[in-house]
């Protein structure tokens, strides 16, 4: 283990393309049993960094440990304790879902009955028995997605690295993929995600970091980060596009800031009903209005000065 018995552990970690520096220096430590998250929009750096941590990609520049190794030197022996599941899903589609499995299984050297219990296992955990010995190629995106996450399981690894796993799902595929991530979580595996749903990150994560342009923005818990970098209530104003900037100085006053997003005015404060009462009062017209509490969207258009799109 790295200090502070973290399972990964980053000290000014950087990579390079040339002379183009997608990840700029950061630190981490992912502890044992959480929930990590890397949320930021396209280009942050995020695949960046989880490729170094799963030991397909050197780093430039800093210290990496991996569960208490570094991927320089003993990049098989961490790889051997590690599930992977990459962006784009690289299964075989000339194989069975279960022969799938069963590549990964003899891959990773497990022993025959070993391997046939386990695929079982996973087959069931995924919701995939009853299509064992399809070919992989016409199963939904969310199966191929549920079959990645199994086969990234067959080694039974202490850390999980998955990136963006449920980006181009449809919501209810989300959802019951999320769903198993709760579980190996409750399970104990320790999980570090990379997304840009921040509902999903608020819910999942004990902590993550925020990136941006290759570099860590702000870290914490979902918690923590809204009570930093947001108010306890947003007030959303829709108008007819284009109208926005003139109303802002009407309400400007009336919330610790305020935001104007295309098509509507996002009024930051403790007391949004307050707020709306007295936007009201000043003979505010919205086309549309709504009170809500902060989420992890709201942080990161705070930090960055842009909304994350899906
Ligand atoms: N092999 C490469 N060669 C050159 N530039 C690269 C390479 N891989 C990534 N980059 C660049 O590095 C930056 C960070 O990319 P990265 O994929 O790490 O971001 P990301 O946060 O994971 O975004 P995404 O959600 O699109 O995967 C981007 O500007 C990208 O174009």
């Amino acid at each position: 283990m790295g200090g502070n018995g973290a399972l990964v552990r980053a000290d000014g970690l950087t990579k390079r393309f040339g002379e183009f520096e997608a990840v700029r220096g950061i630190d981490l430590d992912v502890r044992p049993g959480e929930a990590f998250g890397f949320l930021g929009p396209n280009g942050a750096g995020k695949s960046s960094t989880m490729r170094m941590i799963s030991c397909v990609s050197p780093r430039s520049g800093g210290e990496l440990t991996v569960l208490g190794m570094d991927p320089d030197r003993q990049g098989p022996r961490i790889r051997a304790r590690l599930g992977v599941v990459p962006q784009l899903d690289n299964l075989d589609n000339d194989l069975s879902v279960r022969q799938n499995l069963h590549i990964y299984g003899r891959y990773f050297g497990l022993g025959k009955a070993h391997l046939r219990d386990k695929a079982a296992e996973l087959l069931d955990f995924a919701q995939l028995t009853e299509r064992a010995d399809d070919p992989v190629e016409p199963l939904s995106g969310g199966m191929k997605r549920r079959l990645t996450i199994a086969r990234s399981l067959i080694n039974d690894p202490e850390l999980l690295l998955l990136d963006e796993p449920t980006t181009g799902l449809d919501p209810q595929a989300r959802h019951l993929l999320w769903d198993k991530l709760f579980r190996l979580k409750q399970d104990g595996v320790t999980l570090i995600v990379t997304t840009h749903y921040m509902d999903e990150a608020e819910q999942l994560c004990d902590r993550l970091v925020v990136m941006d342009n290759g570099r860590i923005a702000a870290e914490g818990s979902p918690g923590e980060l809204i009570a930093k970098y947001s108010t306890r209530e947003v007030l959303e104003l829709r108008f007819a596009p284009g109208t926005q900037q003139d109303i802002e100085p009407l309400v400007a006053d009336l919330a610790d800031r305020v935001e104007v997003l295309p098509d509507r005015l996002l009024l930051y404060t403790a007391d949004g009903e307050a707020a709306l009462a007295a936007a009201h009062s000043r003979g505010v017209q919205p086309l549309s209005s709504l009170v809500r509490r902060s989420t992890l969207e709201d942080v990161f258009l705070r930090l960055t000065g842009r909304t994350l799109v899906d």
